[in-house]
């Protein structure tokens, strides 16, 4: 019947393939790691996006689209760049029965695909800033655990790639760009995220610094990464000669930038607001926000609450409220709460037939449980004002929530203890790689090592002589730490 048999706070792995099923946002594929996203997922994604392509318009970058298939020469251009990433790569090899003489890589991201004509595009400065975007698939194929949304073969982004004369012009773009991130975060899925720079051992190989924002897991205590926003430099400039005659006529290498977000931006959803009912929908994501549910009572005005519902609906969608109906007869009424809340509904509408009687409607909050009776003429203003609440929240409890995971600790055991107490560390480094190896060496575990998540743009107080609680060589920077996604 209805209802999750896994609990969030017993067994989360399975809680969650639950929930993403039930919900009606995937059906498991017959390739693993490959996952259907129907329309309960695509809306939250068509979402998203439907405010950041009109953002980035804004930044007057362009979308295009590049193809999906990478011949090896420019892949393997730059071997840093690539080696690590080799084994992800998904290779064409023959077509029909024919094996093709060189096999063709499909895209895992299109840094190599884009910059052969970026280099044929860009002659002069006027030629700058280029800046482009796509909406498109990529593949890698992974073999450690796939999760839907947050690791899979095929997964749905954006990717942008920026091309200026100047670091500043390229400093800046990163940080804009971050920001549409955390937008994406707090205002659209009401999670918390925290923005920073990422250590030299976690940032992209190929780049000169990454920024990110970093969200975090209460059940499972992992850090996972929400976007990522990276200063190339000039690295891949000089790979593939992406140069300028700047005003003095003299050659000149571009800086350039890539950021992206993806469809993990709905695992870390549903993984922060879902519950023991399934899915918790913030409303600037539902399709539908509200749905409205007739609880018809034996012989009372049955066909007068049918019309009370769909008078309810309309009004709400003149209001630009997100409303639908549930009025199928082949279900009882608490048939459908169950339905629509593992849907994730943020609210509920019931009409009864003494809701009829006092022109009244009760309304149900998705993610307190409340219940408030609406008088039917201040339904859309009331209405509107409820999924307001539910949105902010939404993001207040899942803040306090994360902050109360947040550890700041200042010595090795200290870092332990709050590693097993599954904490986001605060905690001070050295910024030295070979002690970020050690501390991943030395917390390496079943449960998966420690890495440094970020270094928090918001840097806290450090006092002089503090020490690294690693290394005890003196600290230089406060950092987040964390088991991780
Ligand atoms: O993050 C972004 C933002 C969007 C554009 N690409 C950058 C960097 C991607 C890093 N990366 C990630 N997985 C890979 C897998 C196979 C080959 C290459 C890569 C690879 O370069």
């Amino acid at each position: 019947g209805l209802g999750l048999t896994n609990k969030k706070a017993e067994n989360f792995g399975e809680w969650y393939s639950e929930v993403v099923v039930n919900s009606e946002m995937i059906e498991y594929y017959d390739i693993s790691g490959c996952y259907i996203l129907r329309p309960w997922a695509m809306s939250i994604w068509e979402s998203m996006q439907a405010f950041f392509d009109p953002e980035i318009k804004k930044l007057k970058i362009k979308n295009c689209y590049f193809p999906l298939f990478v011949s090896p020469g420019v892949l393997e251009k730059e071997k840093e760049h690539v080696e690590g990433f080799a084994p992800e790569v998904a290779w064409v090899t023959k077509s029909g029965k024919t094996d093709l003489d060189v096999p063709i890589a499909i895209r895992p991201t299109s840094e190599t695909v884009m910059y052969p004509y970026f280099s044929k595009w860009i002659r002069g400065h006027r030629d700058l800033p280029l800046k482009l975007n796509q909406w498109c698939n990529v593949v890698r194929w992974e073999f450690s655990n796939p999760t839907p949304f947050i690791r899979s073969r095929e997964f749905l982004w954006q990717e942008g790639h920026t091309a200026f004369a100047t670091k500043e012009e390229a400093d800046k773009e990163v940080l804009d760009i971050l920001e549409l991130y955390r937008r994406i975060y707090e205002e659209y899925l009401a999670i918390p995220v925290i923005k920073g720079k990422k250590s030299e051992l976690e940032k992209f190989a190929g780049g000169l610094y990454t920024t990110s924002v970093e969200a975090f897991i209460p059940n499972t205590g992992r850090g996972i990464q929400g976007a990522t926003s990276h200063c190339l430099g000039q690295n891949f400039s000089k790979m593939f000669d992406i140069e300028f005659e700047d005003e003095n006529r003299e050659k000149a290498k571009v800086w350039q930038n890539s950021w992206a977000y993806s469809t993990r931006t709905i695992g870390v959803m549903v993984m922060v607001h879902g519950d023991d009912k399934g899915l918790v929908l913030p409303p600037k994501v539902a399709s539908i926000q509200v749905i409205v549910i007739p609880v018809p009572y034996k012989d009372a005005d049955t066909q007068g609450i049918l019309d009370a519902c769909s008078a309810t609906v309309n009004t709400l969608v003149e209001a630009g409220i997100r409303a639908e109906s549930d009025l199928r007869d082949n279900y009882s009424p608490g048939w459908k709460y169950s339905h629509w809340e593992m849907k994730g509904v943020p609210l509920r509408i019931e009409i009864g037939p003494k809701d009829l009687a006092n022109q009244q409607v009760r309304a149900v909050r998705r993610d307190n449980g409340a219940k408030i009776d609406i008088k039917s003429v201040d339904s859309v203003e009331e209405i509107k004002k409820l999924l307001g609440n539910i949105q902010q929240n939404l993001l207040e409890v899942a803040k306090q929530k994360r902050d109360e995971c947040i550890q700041v600790i200042h010595t090795w055991d200290e870092f332990v203890q709050a590693l097993g107490q599954k904490k986001m560390i605060l905690a001070p480094w050295c910024d030295e790689e070979e002690v970020e190896v050690d501390v991943k060496a030395r917390t390496k575990g079943e449960t998966g090592a420690a890495k440094t998540l970020c270094s928090p743009f918001e840097q806290p107080e450090l006092p002089e002589g503090t020490k690294c609680f690693a290394s005890g060589k003196p600290a230089k920077k406060w950092s987040y730490w964390g088991r991780s996604y």
